[in-house]
């Protein structure tokens, strides 16, 4: 019997390569997991409120279980910003312009958080799982093809940064690896039937 099918939506192939090696590492899961490159708005406002919106565009435009995710980095010397809007702040300042902001504070710590989002379908019930990651915001150390990875020094790291880790060590400790380790439990109860 062929299992039920769930569908990744991002337009990131970096956060697909992550996923899928944290969700095939362990037992195996009781669905298959396929990929859609829909890009989807991005939306402002409330982290969690943004994922649960999100969710609801995926589920209508595949018509079917989703799982989406939204990634936020958080420095704590500006109550949390950049937040949702990185991926803007990422394109326009650098990995550069985003240590400068930090230099007037002696408070470099940000947290790495990643809210994953699951609905069997549309008009389903949308669930959230997030998974967060503290550190500090550094000098860019490290290979520069995943985002902001060579500028976030996780405190679990042993003094490495996101981008200078193994992708096991990174998965290991990371704000994705561990929303989507609460994901890989509420499905394998509560997936969706074939
Ligand atoms: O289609 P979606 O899934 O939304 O993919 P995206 O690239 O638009 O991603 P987000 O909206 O979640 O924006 C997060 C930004 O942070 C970057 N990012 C996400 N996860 C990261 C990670 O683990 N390490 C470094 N950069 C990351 C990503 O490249 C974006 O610039
Ligand atoms: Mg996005």
């Amino acid at each position: 019997m062929s299992k039920p099918k769930i569908t990744f939506v991002t337009g990131n192939k970096k956060k697909l390569e992550e996923v899928k090696q944290i969700l095939e590492n362990g037992e195996e899961l009781p669905f298959e997991l396929t990929n859609s490159k829909i890009d989807l708005p991005e939306l402002q406002g409330d982290p969690f409120d943004i994922a649960r919106e999100k969710c609801i565009l995926a589920a209508k435009a595949v018509n079917g279980a989703v799982l989406t995710e939204d990634t936020s980095l958080c420095f704590n010397a500006l109550n949390s910003m950049p937040g949702v809007y990185i991926k803007w702040f990422l394109e326009k300042c650098g990995h550069e312009g985003l240590n400068k902001m930090l230099d007037g504070f002696d408070d470099r710590s940000a947290y790495a958080m990643t809210i994953v989002a699951y609905a069997e379908g549309p008009d389903k019930e949308v669930m959230l799982f997030d998974g967060r990651t503290s550190g500090q915001i550094v000098r860019p150390r490290g290979p520069l093809d995943f985002g902001w990875d060579p500028i976030f020094e996780p405190d679990e790291g042993a003094g490495k940064t996101y981008a200078e880790m193994t992708k096991e060590s990174k998965n290991s400790i990371s704000h994705r690896g561990r929303s989507f380790e609460k994901v890989r439990q509420f499905l394998s109860e509560n997936g969706p039937k074939s």
